[in-house]
């Protein structure tokens, strides 16, 4: 079923709160409207704006955010023409409180992300959103790790708890090709009218804008994506190609592929630290399934304690790390300083 009566599909660009984690969360009012400037002139129906981790992400565990994000938030409504502005909150990092001031601030869409098998803990807060009159989006993160009929019934949580669309969120960036599609067809099966379907990809194994076309045939009708890839790991699939790539299977996504183009190239790619890469760090995320705003932390404490990153990161793979665990990588990288001093020390030759 289309989108609307003038879209197949609603893109939503999360540059400026995926892309967050890409720039250590040092985003600040001028990059906000830059950026938000011209996405909403390329046509770009939703614009995500928060710290990486959500609201109240700002935080020791996950990094200080330059600016406020309510004023991020506050410089984008200010900004957008035709944008919806969209906020993204986990509970427990982010509370109540914080969704009313987005929505005072007049952001309109709330995402609430929680991990796959945890859809529960954002019962009460898709239930303030929609009295606060917001639209309301459900992230189910690390949905590479649990199979699609898991899947299927935290989304039946999400949607009976007020959510409007529930999004497959591939974060570890490491589903391939059917494993997307057969998620999102779960979530179609069982979900029928009560809600939408989105799938949020990640490019760490180079696939976002393949898994993405696959959501979309299995049904999907909200995709996200980031302008020049612009979030975390390898980033996000990336807008201007998805747009175009929709354009020539004749997918409606309101989306000028010219406009959007250059806005990658003038606009965000002048804000972002460096190109969001597929490097040796974010294709082992990918491969070894860990989750994509991992990869600064690990950068890090690979430097702190001198020590492979990949290894850091195909350790947190092997412990299935979650969100919120970020401090286990400090353990991981001390432990391995600790067994590569003692395989080098004179005792054990
Ligand atoms: C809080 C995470 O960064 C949400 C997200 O974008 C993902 O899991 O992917
Ligand atoms: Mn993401």
């Amino acid at each position: 079923m289309p989108y609307s009566s003038d879209l197949d599909i609603r893109v939503t660009d999360s540059s400026l709160r995926d892309g967050s984690h890409a720039k250590q969360h040092q985003f600040t009012v001028e990059h906000v409207t830059s950026m938000v400037a011209a996405l909403d002139d390329a046509g770009v129906p939703v614009i995500e704006v928060t710290h990486g981790d959500g609201l109240g992400g700002s935080s020791f565990n996950y990094g200080f955010s330059h600016t406020p994000e309510q004023e991020l938030i506050k410089a984008a409504v200010r900004t957008a023409r035709n944008a919806k502005i969209a906020f993204l909150m986990l509970p427990g990092l982010g509370i109540q409180d914080d969704i009313r001031e987005a929505a005072d601030n007049g952001a309109s869409v709330c995402r609430i992300a929680t991990h796959c098998t945890e859809a529960d803990v954002a019962v009460q807060h898709f239930g303030l959103a929609r009295e606060l009159g917001l639209e309301t989006v459900g992230f189910l993160m690390m949905s590479h790790s649990r199979p699609p009929e898991v899947l299927a019934a935290q989304a039946r949580i999400m949607a009976d708890a007020g959510c409007q669309c529930v999004y497959v969120v591939d974060s570890a960036g490491a589903l391939v090709m059917e494993q997307t599609s057969d998620r999102i067809a779960a979530l179609v099966a069982e979900l029928g009218d009560d809600a939408q379907v989105g799938f949020h990809g990640h490019e760490n194994l180079g696939l976002g804008v393949a898994n993405s076309v696959l959501a979309v045939r299995a049904g999907a009708q909200q995709i996200d994506g980031s302008t020049r890839r612009f979030g975390a790991g390898a980033g996000n699939t990336p807008v201007e190609a998805f747009a175009a790539v929709a354009e020539k299977l004749g997918v409606r996504t309101g989306i000028d592929v010219l406009k959007i183009i250059d806005a990658a190239e003038d606009v965000v790619r002048p804000v972002m630290d460096g190109e969001c890469l597929l490097d040796r760090m974010s294709l082992t995320m990918g491969y070894a399934g860990v989750y994509s705003s991992f990869l600064k932390h690990a950068d890090r404490q690979a430097a702190r304690y001198g020590v492979s990153g990949a290894e850091i990161l195909l350790e947190a793979g092997r412990r299935q790390l979650v969100g919120g665990q970020e401090d286990q990588l400090i353990e991981i990288a001390a432990g391995l300083a600790a067994r590569s001093a003692t395989a080098t020390s004179p005792a054990a030759k």
